[in-house]
């Protein structure tokens, strides 16, 4: 009641003063040029959080790459400027995220929510649709120092007045906000500072099988022009440093897991994250990014979306995820939409011996997502599709707030060698201690052997008898490759 009185009594008589403040912010933010340290200073954190950007200046040559970034740069500046000016109209944090996975159709799922009269993106640019889609806030946007503050995140959302007009002018129901930045699903330490932020919000995760996921990575990063020092279209060579996981490497990232969610940024993190192939690896441990969230949001806020299940059946996909985050999926006015971020292959393709290679790495990884959801995908995976569900089947699964894992068809159990018959290691989730939350790896507890040539699975089980530790270890040989994984 009072909340109607506000809304219709209160709100539109502020209305005029909302106005003029909206229009005096943008009237402010066009002075921004003058300031040039500022603009500058803008761009440049920009530019640390996504360092990729300064190659696409420079693909299109010194004038035009040059006039391209003047643009760019002083209308980002006064875009931020004009969304730190209206912070007091009321911006609030997201209703829900989509977490990731990069290159899962993180794009074309956020477009075709926002074909919802009552969801909005982020208040960014509208130049190009990664722009008004992902904050890239936990990656220090607005600098690696301020990548936490709530404050500065609530800023990217849009103001009350979007609000209302949505809810009391429209009726097109709660108004709900996201940010769907695929790299947060990526970086361990994001799960602490979204809860801090949004510790109610619902999380989409895109799930797609990760060899095709990295390779749409690299496709991505080259036609945007950055000189990547590996690639995954050359075949595999003996101690390939593509696929090293130095001790370095696993100690640089358990550091950034365990960072402070008030800590400032590691001056190097998102270099690495961008352009080291041992990071677009790790992204694909698809059950191991997962796990961090899981200890901060309850599993029924939670769903997630497989990408072929999303691009063969997207209008029933966007329906459910409309339900799931609370809009009324009836109002939604559904039209096909092109690919979002849709990599232009140019002839070029994955090496096949770095495909079986990057299959045995993922295989093991898969399986624990499959065990986490009680689900697998048909995914270019040897380990997963000789096994099937047996191998996951009798762990219980984490109860997720989305109907769609029910939807998909199991793989066939009957390519399994040496079936895993009764509970394995007790009755909880693989990866999970029960509580939600992902549980160490302990005691190998599964063993399943690919055998040369990635054909039938040749699958041997044992158990560690332990109720509270389970886990799988894959030793993988896939064509020769010889990757073996032990998580
Ligand atoms: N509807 C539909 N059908 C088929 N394929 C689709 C669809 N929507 C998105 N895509 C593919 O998803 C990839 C881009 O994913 P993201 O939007 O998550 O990328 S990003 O992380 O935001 O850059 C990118 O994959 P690649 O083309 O393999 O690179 C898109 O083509």
């Amino acid at each position: 009641m009072a909340s109607a009185a506000f809304d219709y009594l209160v709100f539109p008589l502020l209305l005029p003063f909302i106005c003029l403040w909206l229009l005096a912010a943008r009237a402010l933010s066009l002075v921004v040029p003058i300031f040039w340290p500022l603009t500058a200073m803008l761009a440049r954190r920009l530019e640390w959080a996504v360092p990729f950007i300064p190659s696409i200046y420079a693909q299109r040559g010194r004038v035009l790459g040059g006039l391209i970034r003047f643009g760019f740069e002083f209308t980002y500046a006064m875009n931020v400027v004009r969304r730190y000016l209206t912070l007091p109209l009321c911006r609030s944090a997201p209703d829900f995220f989509i977490v990731g996975f990069p290159k899962a159709g993180t794009t074309s799922l956020a477009a075709y929510l926002k074909q919802h009269p009552a969801i909005d993106g982020i208040d960014g640019l509208r130049w190009h649709e990664s722009m008004h889609k992902e904050s890239h806030h936990f990656m220090g946007a607005l600098g690696r120092h301020a990548a936490s503050s709530a404050t500065a995140y609530r800023s990217y959302f849009p103001t009350c007045l979007k609000r209302w007009w949505v809810e009391r002018v429209r009726r097109a129901g709660k108004w709900l906000v996201f940010d769907a930045c695929p790299v947060n699903a990526c970086l361990d330490y994001t799960a602490a500072r979204m809860a801090k932020v949004a510790p109610d919000a619902k999380l989409i995760f895109c799930l797609r099988d990760p060899v095709a996921g990295a390779f749409s990575a690299e496709i991505m990063l080259r036609n945007l022009g950055v000189p990547l020092s590996w690639s995954l279209m050359e075949d595999v060579r003996p101690a390939d440093p593509r696929f090293a996981e130095t001790p370095a490497d696993v100690a640089y990232w358990e550091q950034v897991a365990k960072l402070d969610p008030d800590a400032p940024l590691p001056e190097d993190l998102m270099q690495k994250f961008y352009f080291d192939a041992y990071s677009v690896l790790r992204c694909g441990r698809l059950a191991d990014r997962i796990a961090p969230f899981l200890e901060h949001y309850k599993p029924e806020n939670i769903m997630f979306i497989e990408f072929s299940e999303f691009t063969s059946n997207t209008h029933a996909v966007v329906q459910r995820a409309l339900e799931f985050v609370g809009a009324d999926p009836q109002k939604l006015r559904f039209k096909e939409l092109p690919p979002g971020m849709q990599g232009e292959r140019r002839g070029r393709r994955m090496h096949p011996s770095v495909k079986r290679k990057l299959a045995a790495y993922f295989a093991e990884p898969n399986l624990r997502l499959f065990a986490l959801l009680g689900r697998s995908f048909p995914w270019t995976d040897p380990l997963s599709q000789a096994a099937g569900p047996s191998a996951y089947a009798s762990f219980s699964t984490v109860s997720f707030g989305s109907m769609d894992m029910a939807q998909l068809p199991a793989l066939p159990v009957s390519t399994l060698a040496s079936s895993a018959s009764g509970p394995v290691g007790g009755n909880k989730a693989a990866g999970s201690n029960g509580k939600g939350q992902a549980a160490g790896t302990a005691e190998p507890a599964v063993a399943i052997t690919i055998p040369e040539g990635g054909g039938a699975a040749a699958a041997k089980e044992s158990s560690s008898g332990s109720s509270e530790s389970v886990s799988l270890t894959a030793a993988a040989a896939v064509g020769g490759a010889g990757l073996a994984t032990a998580v």
